[in-house]
């Protein structure tokens, strides 16, 4: 699983997505992430357990030209915008473009509209954003990793969705006896 995406100024969340899904942590001072980082968590999805790989992929620029390295093997993508920033959603539209174009054919795509604590600075509606999810047939969440809203929601949404799909590539764990995991 990949997730990305673009803002000029600050980042979008992406890094704070995943450190609420695999920490339950918030770190208001998270630095920039460099190339990508690597995190894995595991899920119990009914009698199953499901690892998650997941690739945090930085929003720079600079780095754009490395996303193919990372989606060309996943399973699903979490394009990921800030709902206080209109041009991060105009970007998620290029990085929804790209995939189609380039990225593996049956791939999953998640887009998460995230910071939706700051609800009274919205630029972007959630009802615009919805409806470009469902039309490009993507599942869709308003996030915030701050509060812990829909993060584990929208992992699990992906889960499920992947679990009903056979051609999905997530690595599939015997679960162990009467234990959660994660
Ligand atoms: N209010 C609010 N701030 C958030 C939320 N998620 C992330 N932030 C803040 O947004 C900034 C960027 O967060 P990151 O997680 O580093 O964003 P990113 O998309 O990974 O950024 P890059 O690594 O540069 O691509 C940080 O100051 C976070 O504290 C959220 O849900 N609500």
């Amino acid at each position: 699983m990949t997730l990305w995406g673009y803002c000029d100024d600050t980042g979008v969340g992406k890094s704070s997505i995943v450190c609420r899904f695999v920490q339950d942590h918030f770190d208001h001072n998270i630095s920039p992430t460099i190339g990508a980082s690597f995190l894995t968590k595991t899920v119990p999805c009914g009698h199953e357990l499901h690892k998650f790989l997941i690739w945090d992929t930085a929003g720079q620029e600079r780095f754009h030209s490395l996303a193919p390295m990372y989606y060309r093997g996943s399973a699903a993508a979490v394009i990921v915008y800030d709902i206080t920033k209109l041009d991060s959603f105009q970007t998620l539209k290029k990085w929804v473009k790209e995939l189609k174009e380039h990225g593996p054919e049956d791939i999953v795509v998640a887009i998460a509209g995230n910071k939706n604590d700051l609800g009274d600075i919205r630029e972007v509606p959630m009802k615009e954003a919805k409806d470009f999810a469902e039309s490009i047939a993507a599942i869709f969440m308003e996030t915030s990793a701050r509060n812990a809203v829909n993060v584990e929601e929208l992992f699990q949404k992906i889960s499920k969705y992947l679990d009903s799909n056979e051609s999905f590539k997530i690595t599939r764990q015997p679960p162990p006896s009467n234990k959660r995991c994660c």
